[in-house]
């Protein structure tokens, strides 16, 4: 486990995902399968709406003292008092983020590009999403799929904690890990479960198994 992320089973849910059971019912069944983070990513709503359905989440994550990460959205982030906010190439970049916000608030940043590692903006994130591992349908507009090689890579380049995330399920969360990630992110594998709880049980355990060994 990172000592400066010490999560390893990173949901990232929205509403479209959740399929066989309402968002909050997942995250719920989620977190009692062993989810340890979860993150609001909701590309639809305009920010109104997007708070409402935070600050529902927000309060089901207190409850079980579990930290929620906002995608994107700022505005959204700041009126849950979230515990952090994940941003890519596309959004507000983790330097305007580090100057209007709190020190103690988590910046997560999407890595696309090997370049990045070497970037100001890779330097003031706390924690990196490898985006994506394998190609996947919940995100079409990705660049590089970084692959088992990809994160052996990255490993190599930085000490930040490394989340996995594009395709990630119980079958290859063991090779992720041995690769050098740190915390497996899920959508599909756990939101369009028939049992979001065993499915992230699953994972979990496979994170587990594997943690102390290197491929
Ligand atoms: C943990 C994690 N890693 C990567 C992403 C992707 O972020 P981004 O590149 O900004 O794409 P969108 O999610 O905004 O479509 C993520 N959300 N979470
Ligand atoms: C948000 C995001 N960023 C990179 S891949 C991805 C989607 C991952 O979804 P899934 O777990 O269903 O492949
Ligand atoms: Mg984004």
């Amino acid at each position: 486990m990172h000592p400066d992320f010490p999560y390893q089973l990173y949901l990232v849910i929205s509403e479209e995902s959740s399929v066989h059971h309402s968002l909050l019912k997942v995250a719920e069944m989620a977190i009692e399968g062993g989810v340890d983070i979860i993150q609001l990513r909701e590309k639809n709503l305009n920010t109104s709406d997007f708070i409402k359905k935070a600050e529902k989440l927000k309060k089901l994550t207190d409850r079980y003292n579990i930290p929620l990460i906002i995608n994107d959205n700022l505005e959204v982030a700041n009126a849950v008092d979230a515990f952090g906010i994940h941003v890519g190439n596309s959004d507000t970049p983790p330097s305007e983020i580090q100057q209007i916000w709190n020190h103690n608030k988590a910046i997560g940043y999407s890595i696309e590009y090997l370049e990045q590692l070497e970037t100001e903006q890779t330097k003031i994130a706390n924690h990196l999403g490898i985006s994506p591992v394998y190609s996947t349908s919940t995100k079409t507009n990705t660049v590089t799929e970084w692959g088992i090689e990809g994160i052996k890579k990255i490993r190599n380049l930085t000490k930040k904690p490394l989340v996995a995330i594009g395709r990630m399920n119980a079958s290859n969360a063991a090779e992720v890990i041995k690769a050098g990630a740190d915390c497996i992110a899920v959508v599909s594998a756990i939101c369009a479960a028939n049992d979001p709880k065993e499915a992230a049980k699953e994972i979990k355990n496979q994170i587990q198994n594997h943690q102390n060994e290197n491929i």
